[in-house]
């Protein structure tokens, strides 16, 4: 373990300070510790890992002759001349020379001292970024030193930092952590020698210190023999915790909820019921859920598929299972509309074999909402559909067994933790076995490290009969052929959602334009029965006009994002994306989704506004040469980055510092590997190890 610094020092300042008021000494916090706590810098060994931005070369001086624009720089010569000009507005400007040119230095904002540095005669470095000004190259705000002050012998950290936390405060607080702290190897040389790893300390070092010259290219690539080792150990910790959490979820106990195989239980009678064969895909996912359910630790599955690809079907099976053993099973969906989807058709499955399905969420009246209470906590209803409302404090189950949870990664954090409680907390030692689903695949690189405690299942086939869907781009000034598209759709016997683009600034606009658009198309398109459906509506009415669009007595389908996730209406050929361009590559691919769901051809147009910025453009284009949710998914991680695409509320938490997760997937999986072999040989390595990494953060990552 890393050692705090020991008590009886005397106090220092920042480092040395808060890391003694860590061991356990309440010490009032400074200014400038809240500040670097707010940064996670508390104990030595976080000053030690906080590695800089970026470097500053102050170890030579530039010819003034040689620079060029753009360029960060330090020179060294004779100030000429300096002034106070008052226009545009009151400055200090000077120019300073060297043998080969001059160049000029200007202040828009200056203390009388620096005025005084400026005095002409004076010999000083000026550093800074070079522009190329209207009267020449200058630089604006440049660092002044003395001439005569020792030139460093080593670059110049630049350390992430934050408001009010200048670049000295930390430097000196980071110097003073590497001075005190012991950057001992955790890891035995044999894992050194086996992924050709350098030791610790000297990698940490050259990370505050690199020689001279090449700091560039040893900053971006991050490919030096340093940063790997560093990024290995964060890995690594990543590995080990998420490991621990899985272990530790071993230990817990679940009910065992095995197959109940007779001719006339549930599970095969569901199986005759279905009108439709599972595809092979499905049928291995379902043996591995029913193999989870049947041991006596607790499932925590994560079930990706792609859109439309049957994770409704092998849900209800898993359902039915735990069912079958007198257990009760919850399914939780983001949203109601979605809710109402699973009820309807779980309850359409399930229902006719005997089983009892509820309904909890939101928007039930007292009475109605009582009742599903009632009916959850006495263990009447077997299966309780719902959304978020069903892990409320006060929602009290019977004995639940099994808990599915749609659309895994839009709930936090917080969220999958309330749930794993769940069982727990009440229904006494046992806790509840978790299938969470997931129509958004994600990159099974970020799936192994964000949610390596999880064990994953995926349908990686669609049902038979599905022709590819048939995305076209069509800019706006067509919005014409678009309505007369949807038109002879329909005269066909087909349906069509049109979609409304998104107002992120304001939800009444994006409201008023939906209805606006509802209100065009029922003018242009008189003969057609055309719907409304947004997130303002009552509940009874959403339900109503999803309802009547299932039943295909409505035509075309005008909505929100509402629809966006699950709805499953096969007969639905058509979907129109108004102003695709404002949308998310994920979002857009699972608006797609709803349809080609049947055997129909489905055509998917993403009406665009021109001209299309780089990043929509690149949006729109994966979206036109791929179908696959996989494909996409990868773009859409390398666009929008780990943080943004798992959504902020689980950013932040287990995010790498170091390690990328898309270029550094070979270091990733030797981090897998050594996580395991580190835990079955080496214990003691695997404690000081996340003690350094974690330092009790390991919760963050146990979700
Ligand atoms: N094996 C199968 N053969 C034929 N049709 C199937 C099969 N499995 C599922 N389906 C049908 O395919 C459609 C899509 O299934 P489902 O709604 O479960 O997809 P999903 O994976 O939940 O997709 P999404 O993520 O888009 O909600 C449904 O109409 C369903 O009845």
């Amino acid at each position: 373990m890393a050692p705090a610094a020991p008590a009886k020092k005397p106090a220092r300042k920042t480092a040395a300070k808060t890391a003694s008021t860590a061991a356990g000494k309440p010490a009032p916090r400074s200014d400038v510790e809240r500040r670097l706590l707010s940064l996670g810098l508390e104990t030595p060994i976080d000053f030690a890992l906080h590695v800089p931005l970026r470097f500053e070369d102050e170890t030579r001086n530039l010819p003034i002759a040689s620079l060029q624009p753009g360029m960060t720089a330090q020179v060294e010569g004779e100030i000429l001349r300096s002034e106070v000009i008052q226009r545009p507005r009151r400055q200090l400007t000077a120019v300073i020379a060297d043998e080969t040119g001059e160049l000029g230095l200007r202040w828009l904002n200056f203390y009388p001292s620096q005025q005084r540095q400026v005095t002409p005669g004076a010999r000083l470095r000026a550093r800074g970024e070079i522009r190329g000004g209207l009267f020449g190259r200058e630089i604006v705000h440049p660092r002044m030193t003395r001439a005569d002050a020792p030139m460093p012998t080593a670059l110049t950290p630049v350390y992430p930092s934050t408001e009010g936390l200048p670049q000295s405060v930390l430097r000196k607080a980071v110097a003073r952590a590497l001075q005190q702290v012991e950057l001992r190897d955790t890891l035995p040389q044999a894992v050194l020698d086996r992924y050709g790893l350098m030791p610790f300390e000297p990698a940490l070092r050259a990370l505050h210190q690199p020689p001279p010259g090449g700091a560039d290219d040893f900053l971006h690539e991050r490919s030096d023999p340093a940063w790997q080792r560093i990024k290995f150990d964060e890995l690594l910790a990543q590995q080990l915790s998420l490991a621990a959490a899985r272990a530790a979820r071993r230990d817990k106990r679940a009910e065992t909820l095995p197959l109940d195989t007779r001719r006339q239980g549930l599970v095969r009678r569901l199986y005759q019921a279905l009108p439709f064969q599972l595809t092979d895909a499905q049928m291995r996912v379902v043996e591995e859920i029913s193999a989870d359910l049947s041991r006596n630790y607790p499932m925590h599955r994560l079930l990706q598929g792609d859109v439309g690809s049957g994770k409704t079907v092998v849900a209800a099976l898993a359902a039915a299972q735990a069912i079958a053993c007198g257990a009760q099973v919850a399914l939780m969906a983001p949203t109601e509309i979605l809710a109402e989807q699973h009820f309807r058709k779980l309850g359409d499955w399930l229902a006719p074999l005997g089983v009892t399905v509820a309904w909890l969420t939101g928007s039930l009246s007292p009475r109605q909402r009582r009742a599903a209470l009632a009916a959850a906590a006495d263990g009447s209803a077997q299966l309780i559909v719902g959304t978020q409302a069903i892990i409320q404090e006060h929602v009290v189950f019977h004995r639940l067994g099994l808990m599915i949870v749609d659309e895994q990664h839009r709930f936090g954090v917080g969220q999958r933790l309330a749930l794993s409680r769940k069982g727990e907390g009440e229904g006494g030692p046992l806790a509840p076995h978790q299938l969470h689903m997931s129509a958004t695949p994600i990159p099974r690189t970020l799936a192994m490290t964000f949610f390596a405690d999880l064990d994953v299942s995926v349908i990686d086939a669609l049902p038979p009969g599905r022709t590819p869907i048939v995305t076209k781009l069509v800019a706006e000034s067509r919005r014409d052929q678009v309505v007369e598209l949807v038109a002879q759709e329909v005269r066909q016997g087909r349906q069509a959602y049109w979609v409304c683009p998104l107002v992120e600034e304001s939800e009444a606009l994006q409201l008023q334009t939906a209805v606006d658009t509802c209100e065009t198309l029922r003018q242009v398109l008189p003969d057609l029965r055309i719907g409304l459906v947004h997130g303002k509506l009552p509940q009874a009415e959403k339900a109503q006009v999803m309802k009547d669009f299932h039943a295909a007595e409505l035509d075309l389908l005008v909505a929100t994002t509402v629809i966006e996730v699950g709805v499953d209406v096969p007969r639905a050929s058509l979907m129109v994306i108004e102003h695709a361009e404002r949308f998310g590559l994920a979002q857009l691919h699972q608006l797609r989704g709803r349809v080609g769901r049947g055997s129909a051809e489905s055509v998917c147009v993403l009406l665009y506004q021109a001209p299309l910025g780089m990043v929509a453009r690149e949006r729109l284009r994966a979206m036109f040469e791929t179908n696959d949710g996989f494909e996409i998914a990868r773009r859409d991680l390398a666009q929008r980055g780990p943080g943004e695409f798992l959504g902020t509320r689980q950013s932040g938490l287990a995010l790498l510092r170091f390690a990328d997760i898309e270029t550094d997937t070979e270091l990733a999986e030797q981090a897998r590997e050594a996580a395991a072999w580190l835990r079955r040989d080496h214990p003691e390595v695997v404690q000081a190890h996340l003690t350094r990494w974690l330092r009790g953060r390991e919760d963050f990552l146990r979700t």
